[in-house]
């Protein structure tokens, strides 16, 4: 059976985790392993270890950078961290963060963390059981929270 890690924040303001974890479930049978860290600069350990300790297949890392420009340097520096320890292990860490300021309100911005979630589950499923899958949607325009804007082809 594949393993799938999960890490997610104390600091996002919405599960992202738990609604990565059920997406996953309903696609696929899959053994999930979840670590909550404090916030997006521990992800990159945490998902080292996943991989490393635990043998996770493939990561998940979801966090919510905030809307002050601390957080945006603290969500840039998580990002180069995230990428480090995808080229260590040669392992994806899919990297799932949602902007506080990314959402008009705060109904939008919880909207946006459940589906981006749950959309980077079906990606992170395809990778790992179906990347043929995801071949068949190159160039389309994919995003995952909001509406998909298309390919430039029609
Ligand atoms: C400034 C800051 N901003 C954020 C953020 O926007 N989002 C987030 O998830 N975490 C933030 N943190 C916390 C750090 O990521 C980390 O948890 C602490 O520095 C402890 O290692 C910090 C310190």
């Amino acid at each position: 059976m594949k393993t799938i890690g999960i890490v997610d924040t104390t600091f996002a303001r919405f599960d992202m985790g738990s609604a990565a974890v059920e997406e996953i479930k309903q696609h696929v049978s899959a053994r999930m392993i979840r670590i909550t860290v404090p916030g997006i600069k521990d992800l990159p350990v945490a998902s080292k270890k996943l991989i490393e300790e635990q043998g996770c297949e493939i990561v998940m890392a979801l966090g919510m950078p905030g809307a002050a420009e601390k957080d945006k340097m603290c969500a840039h520096e998580a990002s180069t961290g995230i990428i480090q320890a995808q080229l260590m292990t040669n392992t994806h860490i899919i990297e799932v963060f949602v902007h506080e300021d990314e959402g008009k309100d705060e109904k939008e911005l919880a909207f946006l963390m459940e589906n981006r979630a749950r959309e980077h589950a079906r990606n992170v499923v395809d990778l790992l059981f179906k990347p043929e899958k995801l071949v068949k949607q190159a160039g389309t325009g994919q995003r995952q929270g909001f509406e998909d804007v298309g390919s430039l082809r029609g």
